[in-house]
């Protein structure tokens, strides 16, 4: 039996962050191992003119969450959506339901967060460290709390090379950004925000940390675990392989390269391709929920969650496995072969987006000018350009993150628990990880069926076709205009045709001498 499965039955259990990624995951893992828990709570707030019920309704009925009905079938009376907005205050929670969070909640897991790379300070601080500080607040009025896991990111001390599992003190303290940004208005705070964030590449990784700070300062009263995954991606294993359901991080570019758009890429070939499924990180996270809450350690615990310093894929192997996987699947509809090149040279990457991106964009638009069509693919180009230069932080450098803690868990839990909450990411296999991620990514974001990959397959054997076509025509015209004004063009054009002619009378020759 499962100790971890078994620690979470009964419980009543708080998600924020339930409606994204890793919080749909988590629910999942958690529903499927422990059908006997008592309640999950999530906060959740009405979005994309969906209302709490509907949004939940979803995901209970998506693909994830198909298992889980099998082994509880009455996962709809177990969760209990709560109508919750980060951004205000008390989460503009009402009395009644606030007054139930407090008194029944044994274990938080906080996931929810802007991972946006570009948001603004002000909402970035507002959602990743006054939220995180109002969750903290709540917690400490709630008696039967066991344990609080705050989901942080490996990411929020990337301005260090080394980095160990420990909260590193950020020059200016959270209470001070936060009573600054109540009086200070957007302008100055966009000036002042580069000098705030100092060598972090965006407000992200810094709030991030701001987040971790308050977590260390004001729930030293509190039973706390931080979790720091790194690149989160696709499922490895569970519920099955390759499930993601949104564009962030990996899959976006894989959608662009599968697709023809992304051909080359400013990125070290050899740096170290970080990235952790997202069933690990889940697996994880349950298992410091049942350490902290069973174990009680004296200081707060810092688990990083990453792959790098035990099973090590570079960005180069990492390429190559997608762009392998793309010949026997190939996505739908390409405008162009996948196919790209890693560059770490800033001129010659301008180069290759000139080239590579922006020429043959201007093209296709030109092309649906001229058949009466709006134009759409420079723009496209110039936002999936904006996306890629804000990655390419983190696909130039590797970074070392010790897993002191992230072992010592692992060695706590009993074979069974290692096998149900498997965390051990030495046993995967990047090949066939990588494989499974590009599937899910045709399958689950977009929804392309497996019968069309004929068809796929044909369309970019067309597409070679063009471009060799495109490349010849290409060549002949320059060639053309060479010969009309250089005599050394033509000189070397006398020169090639005399050569064959001679090859051709010589080879022809010989072989009459043979009959
Ligand atoms: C030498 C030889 C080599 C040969 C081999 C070469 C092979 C190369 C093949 C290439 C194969 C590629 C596979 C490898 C991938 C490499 C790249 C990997 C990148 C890894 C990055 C890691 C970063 C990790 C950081 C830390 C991790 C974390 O803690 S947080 C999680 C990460 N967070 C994010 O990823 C958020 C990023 N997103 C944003 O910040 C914003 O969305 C944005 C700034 C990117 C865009 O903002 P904007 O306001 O313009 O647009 P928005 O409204 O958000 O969306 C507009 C449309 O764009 C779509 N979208 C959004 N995000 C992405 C995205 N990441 N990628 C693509 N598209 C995206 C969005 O859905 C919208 O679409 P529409 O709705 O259709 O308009
Ligand atoms: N994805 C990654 O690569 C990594 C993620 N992480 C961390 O993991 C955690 C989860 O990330 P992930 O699941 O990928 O992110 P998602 O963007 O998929 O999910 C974010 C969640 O936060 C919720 N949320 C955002 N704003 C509010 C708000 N104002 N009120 C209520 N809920 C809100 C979202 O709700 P809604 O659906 O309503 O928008 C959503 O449920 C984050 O803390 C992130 O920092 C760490 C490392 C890497």
């Amino acid at each position: 039996m499962s100790m971890i499965a078994a620690f979470y039955g009964g419980k009543s259990i708080l998600i924020t962050g339930a409606t994204g990624f890793l919080g749909k995951v988590l629910m999942e893992k958690l529903f499927r191992t422990s059908p006997n828990l008592k309640v999950i709570y999530i906060l959740v707030r009405p979005k994309a003119g969906q209302t709490l019920q509907q949004r939940v309704f979803q995901i209970l009925n998506s693909k994830l969450f198909e298992k889980v009905k099998e082994v509880c079938p009455n996962v709809h009376e177990k969760i209990r959506p709560i109508c919750a907005d980060l951004n205000q205050n008390d989460f503009g929670i009402s009395k009644e339901d606030m007054q139930e969070l407090l008194s029944c909640t044994n274990i938080i897991f906080h996931c929810a967060a802007t991972v946006r790379f570009d948001d603004p300070l002000r909402h970035a601080v507002q959602l990743n460290v006054t939220a995180t500080q109002q969750l903290l607040q709540m917690a400490s009025e709630m008696p039967r709390l066991e344990a609080f896991i705050h989901i942080s990111t490996a990411y929020s001390n990337c301005n260090l090379k080394h980095i160990d599992e420990v909260i590193y003190p950020c020059p200016v303290e959270p209470k001070k950004i936060i009573d600054s940004l109540e009086w200070l208005d957007d302008a100055i705070v966009d000036e002042i925000t580069p000098k705030l964030i100092g060598d972090r590449p965006n407000t992200y990784t810094y709030t991030k940390a701001l987040g971790e700070m308050v977590v260390h300062q004001e729930g030293r009263n509190l039973n706390i675990a931080i979790i720091r995954p790194s690149i989160v991606g696709a499922t490895w294993q569970e519920p099955f392989p390759g499930w993601v359901d949104n564009l962030n991080g990996p899959s976006g570019m894989i959608i662009a390269a599968g697709k023809g758009f992304l051909r080359s890429l400013r990125a070290t070939p050899m740096a170290v391709a970080d990235l952790i499924p997202v069933d690990t990180v889940v697996n994880l996270t349950l298992a410091a929920g049942w350490y902290t809450a069973v174990h009680r350690p004296k200081s707060t615990l810092i688990y990083h969650c990453t792959s790098g310093n035990l099973n090590p894929c570079n960005w180069l192997k990492m390429g190559l496995y997608v762009l392998a996987t793309f010949e026997k699947v190939p996505f739908e509809k390409a405008f162009r072969r996948p196919n790209a090149d890693f560059t770490t040279n800033i001129l010659s990457n301008q180069y290759w987006n000139a080239v590579s991106h922006l020429a043959p964009a201007i093209i296709y638009d030109f092309y649906l000018r001229l058949t009466g069509r709006k134009p759409r693919m420079t723009k496209l180009m110039n936002r999936l350009l904006r996306t890629i230069s804000m990655l390419e932080y983190f696909i130039n450098r590797s970074w070392e993150w010790s897993t002191a803690n992230t072992e010592m868990l692992m060695s706590e839990l009993s074979p069974e628990d290692q096998r149900v909450f498997n965390f051990d990411v030495r046993q995967l296999n990047w090949l066939e990880y990588i494989e499974n991620y590009v599937l899910g990514v045709k399958k689950y974001l977009l929804k392309e069926d497996m019968a069309g990959i004929p068809k796929a397959k044909q369309h970019l054997k067309r597409l070679r076709n063009i471009h060799y076509l495109f490349n010849t025509a290409l060549f002949l015209i320059i060639w053309r205009l060479l010969i009309a004004r250089s005599q050394m063009a033509r000189n070397i054009w006398l020169f090639i045709v005399s050569f064959c002619y001679k090859f051709l009378s010589y080879f022809r020759a010989s072989s009459t001498l043979k009959v």
